[in-house]
Formats: structure tokens, C-alpha cells, sequence
């Protein structure tokens, strides 16, 4: 029997059984950010430690910068951060992405761009999303504080294996049908616990068929449903995404890709399981609850707890209807927003502008919303400008502000306020994500964030952009 990707990575990196039965991991490649790492190297400086290997080590700061006066955070805990963050890469010696870097921006998108994310590949990082690198082909996961002092003391971490789950997603996908509709719809079918152990590996045509960006914004949502990474086997496309960028050895590329593409999942590979599912099936889906699990299609209707086939699921649609102050029953087409974000590491990259910029041209964003367009690192930011995408997006209504992880968890400046409802182009619509207590979440792809900025309301992109029609299914 042959092996999966997620088998050939770990084996390639198992550096020993520990006592307790767990496995000594390698990785490859440690990214950083502000909020996670200054405990860490706190508890290291406190050890008399340094870092293993430092050239394997990348920061950026992502999380706490504003998006308008990017170098100006106003609270001085911030700034405090940010500080403390370019003090222990000095002392440590590690590569930072600082805001003066022109390279600075989420962590995610950071990696990535810089060709720091390579196929065959571990990569830790103190952040849940760290599974957006799994685009590439890599074992990508978030870790915990203490983690990150283990992988910076010793570029290794303890680890029980995970199980694999193939999820084939075949057939066409309808127009309007984004990456983000399909990781939506995938975490709606298995739930956002129903990864729990797994790891996700997405394979069929589907995933074959979309970009490098595409497949990061699928990988980004792994954790959304539970499982501790999400990967793509790395194909042609990967290869070419990766040939000539920074941190890439171009020396002898053929055999690097080479050796890049045998990490692909063998054709008899085991999984401990395989879901299948029809690209058909898939519509532009937004969220109407608390968790990113409730996800519907847009022609669909809110959930009605009267109709709930559980106790249990009563007592939920009741929770999250309650704090997101929709109606039961009603369709989710045409609840009215009042702020669009697009932007994070699930969707803040430059095709998502390009493809936004594609359809806002001669569209206005509706009175009283509030639009903001937040590129997820500098140089997405610059690739906009030369091809005048912000001037697209001004001129529709939306501020175009500069890099970073902004609404998408408001730990800077950009803050929902009071109940306000955001169409969202990011990945999490937990209670109070958005810097307001009682502020509301519709987690969407960013065509329909944009579609809903214009409409003022939660709207059906394909009917406002007169996408094509919809393909006869057959
Ligand atoms: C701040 C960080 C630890 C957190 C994460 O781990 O994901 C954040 O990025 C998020 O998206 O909630
Ligand atoms: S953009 Fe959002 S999800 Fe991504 S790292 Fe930042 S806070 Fe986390």
C-alpha cells in the first residue's frame, strides 16, 4: 500500500519516539507573529536558550497593526509588541518582515509570497491558520506559547500522529462558486468539530482546477472544521508559483521540484477515511450563526429552531439566533448589513482584489455601510496599486487601507461597534469576533462581501454582478 502525503512528511521528519510514545517532529520552518511569540522567547531568555535555528525561523506582525497610519498604533500596548517582537528577532537573530520591509503582512500571506512555504515541508506557527501553508504541500499547523518555545529551542515539537481524510470534490463548480464557498460547504456537511484528529487532504478536480490562492484559501479553513491541517498535493502549479520567489534555492530547481512533487499522495495511499462530494451541490454560502459550521446557501432560509429534529439542535439555532438577530425562516438574502470587510489570510490576497475589482466597476457601496478593503500583507497592497485596483475600490466607496489581519479579529483599531452586522471575507464568526461584543459575523467569499456592500444587504452576487446563468445540471 503506498502512502499519503501527510505520511511521507511525517516520516521524513520523525526524528525519534519519545518515552511517553509520542513522536519527535521536525520542522522545517518556524513563522512568528506578535501575539504568540514574546512569552516564548520570554521563557527561553529565562532558560538561558537560543534559537536552534534561527535561518528557519520567520516573523511578521500582523495582528495589532492598524490599517491606516500602519506604523502609528495608537495603543500603547501595540506598540509595545511590535517592539518587543523587533527586539527578539534582533537578539535572536531571526528574519523579520517589519513594516519599513515593504514585505510585512499576515503571516500567511507572508510565507507564501516569500516562497518561505515549500512542498514536502513541516510548518509551525503560533496561529490556528497556520494550515493555509498545506496549499503547498506541506504539514502545516497552529501550536500553542509553549510550543513555540519548544520549536524554537530545539526545531522540533512532540506529537501524536493524525488520521487522514481524502475529501473529493469533483465535477464543475458553478459560476459565482468561490474556494471559500466550497470550504464553507465542506465544514457545513462535516461539521467544525468534525475534523477533530485528521488531518484533511482535498483532492478531485476541483482543487486540481484552482490557483495556488484558491487552494490557500480552502487549506485556511481546515481548522474550521476541526482538523489540525488541510493540504493539497503540490503539482505543476505549485512548482510554477514557487519558481524564482526570494527564499526558493533556484541552484539546481529541477531536482528541488522534483523532489517536491514525490511528497504527492500515492494513487493506492490509505486514508482513515473519504468523503465525496459533487461540485454541483455547491452554492455561494454564508453563514447565519455563531460558528462556521452554520453555513447556508444564499437561496436558502435562516433555521427555524421549530423545525430543529433535536433537543440539541433547538437549544443551538435558539443560541445563535438569539445573538445574531436574524429571523427564523426568513431568507438570509436581504438582512441588511451595515459594515464589508475584505480581507484576512483566507481571502486578502491579490486575486481575491482582482476578481472583486472585476465587478464593482460602475457600483456604488450603499449609504450607511461602512467598506473596507484590507490587503493581507505590503506587497499584495503594491501589486493592487501598479494594476490600479485601489483606485477601483475608492471609487466604489470602499477605504483602502494598508496591510494586515484588521477586522478579521480586531485586536487594532478596526472594530465592529455595537450589534453592527459585517459581511466578511474572513474565517471565523464566533460571538464578539469582530472587536464588539454583540457585533455580528456573515462569513462569505469576497464577491459576495462586495455584492452585500452594494446592496446594503446580504444579496446574491450572481444575480447583482448578472453572472452567467447557471449551468443545466445534469
Ligand atoms: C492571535 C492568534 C493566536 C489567533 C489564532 O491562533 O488563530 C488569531 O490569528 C485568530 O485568527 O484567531
Ligand atoms: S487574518 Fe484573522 S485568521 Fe488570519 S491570522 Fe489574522 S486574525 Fe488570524
Amino acid at each position: 500500500m503506498g502512502k499519503s502525503l501527510y505520511q511521507k512528511v511525517w516520516d521524513a521528519h520523525t526524528v525519534g519516539k519519545l518515552a511517553d510514545g509520542r513522536t519527535q517532529l521536525f520542522i522545517g520552518t518556524h513563522l512568528i507573529h506578535e501575539v504568540t511569540s514574546p512569552q516564548a522567547f520570554g521563557m527561553l531568555r529565562d532558560l538561558g536558550l537560543t534559537v536552534k535555528y534561527p535561518q528557519r525561523t520567520f516573523a511578521t506582525v500582523d495582528h495589532i497593526v492598524p490599517t491606516e497610519n500602519q506604523d502609528q498604533p495608537v495603543d500603547p500596548l501595540a506598540a509595545e509588541m511590535m517592539s518587543a517582537l523587533r527586539d527578539n528577532c534582533d537578539d535572536f537573530g531571526v528574519t523579520y518582515f517589519d513594516l519599513k520591509s515593504g514585505k510585512q503582512g499576515i503571516v500567511h500571506v507572508v510565507g507564501p509570497e516569500q516562497g518561505i512555504t515549500q512542498p514536502g515541508t513541516t510548518i509551525a506557527c503560533g496561529d490556528s491558520h497556520t494550515a493555509t501553508h498545506g496549499a503547498f504541500g506541506a504539514i502545516a499547523f497552529g501550536i500553542g506559547t509553549t510550543q513555540v518555545r519548544d520549536v524554537l529551542a530545539t526545531q522540533t515539537l512532540a506529537m501524536e500522529p493524525l488520521k487522514v481524510r481524502r475529501i473529493e470534490v469533483t465535477g464543475q463548480l458553478r459560476p459565482g462558486v468561490y474556494a471559500k464557498d466550497v470550504t464553507l460547504h465542506i465544514i457545513r456537511i462535516l461539521g467544525a468539530k468534525g475534523g477533530i484528529g485528521y488531518a484533511y487532504e482535498y483532492a478531485g478536480n476541483v482543487f486540481d482546477d484552482m490557483s495556488m490562492e484558491e487552494r490557500m484559501t480552502v487549506c485556511n479553513m481546515a481548522i474550521e472544521g476541526g482538523a489540525r491541517c488541510g493540504y493539497v498535493n503540490p503539482d505543476a502549479k505549485t512548482i510554477a508559483y514557487l519558481q524564482g520567489r526570494p527564499y526558493v534555492d533556484m541552484s539546481d530547481f529541477d531536482t528541488t521540484a522534483a523532489r517536491w512533487l514525490s511528497f504527492a499522495s500515492d494513487s493506492d495511499a490509505h486514508y482513515d477515511d473519504v468523503v465525496k462530494i459533487d461540485a454541483a451541490d455547491i452554492e455561494p454560502t454564508v453563514t447565519w450563526g455563531i460558528s462556521p459550521d452554520h453555513g447556508i446557501a444564499i437561496s436558502e432560509t435562516i433555521p427555524d429552531p421549530a423545525k430543529a429534529s433535536t433537543a440539541l439542535e433547538k437549544a443551538s439555532i435558539d443560541e445563535a439566533l438569539a445573538y445574531m438577530k436574524l429571523p427564523a425562516g426568513a431568507p438570509i438574502k436581504g438582512q441588511k448589513i451595515d459594515v464589508a470587510f475584505i480581507g484576512s489570510c483566507t481571502n486578502g490576497r491579490l486575486s481575491d482584489f482582482r476578481e472583486v475589482a472585476k465587478y464593482i466597476q460602475g457600483h456604488k457601496v450603499a449609504a450607511g455601510v461602512k467598506a473596507i478593503a484590507v490587503p493581507g500583507s505590503q506587497i499584495v497592497a503594491h501589486q493592487c496599486e501598479q494594476e490600479g485596483i485601489d483606485k477601483i475600490f475608492s471609487a466604489a466607496g470602499f477605504e483602502w487601507r494598508g496591510a494586515g489581519c484588521s477586522m478579521c479579529l480586531a485586536m487594532n483599531p478596526d472594530k465592529l461597534v455595537g450589534d453592527q452586522l459585517c459581511a466578511s471575507s474572513s474565517n471565523r464568526n464566533f460571538k464578539g469576533r469582530q472587536g464588539s461584543p454583540t457585533g455580528r459575523t456573515v462569513l462569505m467569499s469576497p464577491v459576495m462581501v462586495a455584492a452585500a456592500a452594494i446592496a446594503g444587504s446580504i444579496a446574491d452576487a450572481r444575480e447583482l454582478f448578472e453572472l452567467e446563468p447557471q449551468a443545466a445540471v445534469a
